[in-house]
């Protein structure tokens, strides 16, 4: 399913009814009615509820009057409040409808909003503000939004709450808190990510009529099952264990062993045919969770962390991996470094690279440059403070526009970018998928880890690195959302979400 962002959205409405000739108000009516079906399939009767429809000046408001139109034709309580006369042509049609059919309208002021105190409503209708929110909310929208949101009624937003910003999901000031967000076409980035996604409640996607053939050149979609290839999780009866990959890990140290185990463990567990894990032998005193099928190389350190002499040694290895991970658990420091520079230099493995393998990349100029021309296909892996680090910005401009924060570093380094988060979106620097799997509960140190030794192993298998990252990062979070149906959140961990791989595949096989 596309994601749109609100200049996406407004030139398909343009292209609509300007080179299809579907007149606007055409649009708006089915937008109304489209929630107002939504609210009546809710609720066993409407007649006896007190409904009050906040309505903005623009065509946001004007879906509102729709709503309010059909709404008072089965409920006598319907109270519609209005913070500017001065609406919109197209919202005008509507507005005047209501007016002469005698339903309730008031143009809402200090001492209105005061007076509903005493008031109480069932379900809110929220249409102040769409996608065409363009300051932050304050005065008069700022004190209606907060008694919706304490008012105790079943709230329902049009096309997105009020104060949500539909490119970047961000709060803009307040925003109403939803029960259900309708919501047309498709999604708009703020139905999404976070923390727009938490105001919208559940998002229902209503068609109003657009065709699907001008819906053309949308980048940015929701990872579903359908985006993803399963062909390669057939297994011929006749293969043996070369057919599917050798997995070389380059990870751990004295300080983190178990960051080694976990990605190792979840590569052995998610199919590749064997797995090599590269580590220093001060990092194996922790290794008794460590699976037998993992074949060990243990690497001469320096005070507990991989040296680069000790690593030259297992070059020849290195030339029969089908891919290499690079990070987890590594620490930074300059042996890391060299190490790197090195396999960019003399290798031609696909690479996934994670957490200190992002770290020792941000501070390096060199890795950087090489990375970029490296002649394989590369997985980075950065959380949101890792792409920050990475982009030289500040964590926050990598939560207001995650989206371009992946697709820079994509770009920047012909790699897939996956970009972990609640939302973690994965891209090549042109495709964008948002996965909207998973919960808090993965919300713990070695999730990452586990991630990275999934998407090896898919790769070993003969994935692109692409698909691989799809299929990895839906198949991770589908088993923590299956862990949750029998387990709390706080007691998710990650050595679990390993083990949960097997309903993961065999959910996302069976469909
Ligand atoms: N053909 C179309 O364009 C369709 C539009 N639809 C609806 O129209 C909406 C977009 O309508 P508009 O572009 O008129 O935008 P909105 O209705 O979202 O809001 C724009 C109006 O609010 C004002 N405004 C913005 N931020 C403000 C703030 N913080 N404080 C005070 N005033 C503020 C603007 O000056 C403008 O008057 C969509 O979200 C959707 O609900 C639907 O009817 C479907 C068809
Ligand atoms: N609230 C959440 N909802 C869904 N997924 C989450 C949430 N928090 C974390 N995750 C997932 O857990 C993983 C955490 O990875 P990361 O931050 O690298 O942790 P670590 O490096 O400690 O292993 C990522 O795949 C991320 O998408
Ligand atoms: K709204």
């Amino acid at each position: 399913m596309f994601v749109l962002t609100s200049s996406q959205m407004r030139e398909i409405d343009r292209k609509a009814s300007q080179e299809i000739g579907i007149p606007e108000v055409v649009l708006m009516e089915n937008a109304g009615f489209c929630v107002f079906e939504e609210i009546r399939k809710d609720f066993e009767t409407l007649d006896d509820k007190n409904i009050a429809v906040f309505c903005g000046k623009g065509n946001n408001g004007g879906d509102g009057f729709v709503v309010a139109r059909y709404l008072a034709q089965v409920c006598p309580n319907v109270k519609v409040f209005l913070f500017d006369e001065n609406v919109t042509l197209i919202s005008k049609v509507f507005l005047d409808i209501l007016k002469r059919l005698e339903v309730d309208v008031s143009i809402l002021s200090e001492e209105l909003l005061l007076s509903l105190k005493t008031q109480r409503f069932d379900i809110i209708v929220d249409a102040i503000f769409g996608i065409g929110l363009s300051k932050d909310i304050d005065g008069l929208y700022k004190k209606a939004i907060e008694y919706i949101n304490g008012s105790g009624a079943y709230v329902y937003s049009v096309d997105i709450p009020s104060g949500i910003c539909s490119d970047s999901a961000s709060v803009r000031g307040c925003a109403v808190k939803a029960n259900k967000t309708v919501t047309f076409v498709y999604p708009k980035i703020g139905n999404i990510l976070y923390p727009g996604s938490y105001y919208c409640g559940k998002v229902i996607v209503k068609d109003i009529g657009i065709p699907e053939k001008i819906i053309k050149d949308i980048k940015v979609k929701i990872l579903t099952a359908e985006d993803l290839d399963i062909s390669k999780f057939y297994r011929f009866p006749d293969s043996h264990k070369g057919d599917y990959g050798k997995v070389g890990i380059v990870a751990g140290s004295k300080y983190y062993p178990g960051a080694a185990v976990l990605c190792s463990n979840a590569a052995v567990q998610s199919g590749c045919g064997l797995c090599y894990l590269i580590t220093p032998q001060e990092a194996l005193y922790f290794q008794n969770l460590r699976k037998p099928e993992i074949v060990v190389l243990p690497l001469e350190g320096k005070e507990g962390v991989i040296s680069f002499d000790g690593f030259v040694k297992f070059d020849e290895y290195l030339a029969k991996f089908d891919v290499l991970g690079f990070g987890c658990g590594l620490t930074k420091n300059e042996e890391v470094e060299k190490i790197l520079i090195h396999i960019l230099e003399n290798f031609q493995i696909p690479i996934v690279i994670d957490a200190d393998g992002l770290n020792t990349l941000s501070s390096s100029q060199k890795a950087k440059k090489l990375l970029a021309n490296y002649k394989s296909q590369k997985v980075l892996t950065p959380h949101y403070m890792e792409a920050a680090r990475i982009l030289g910005v500040d964590v926050k401009d990598v939560a207001k526009s995650p989206i371009d924060a992946a697709t820079k570093i994509a770009s920047e380094f012909r790699a897939i970018c996956v970009l972990k988060g609640s939302r973690t979106i994965i891209t090549d620097g042109d495709e964008v998928f948002i996965n909207v799997l998973g919960n808090p509960g993965m919300a713990k140190g070695g999730s990452g880890d586990v991630l990275t030794g999934i998407i090896l192993s898919m790769i070993a298998q003969g994935y692109s690195a692409f698909e691989a990252a799809k299929l990895s990062v839906y198949l991770h979070s589908l088993s923590a959302d299956i862990l949750l149906e029998k387990k709390a959140m706080q007691t998710i961990l990650p050595s679990d979400i390993i083990e949960g791989l097997d309903s993961a595949i065999r959910r996302l096989i069976e469909g």
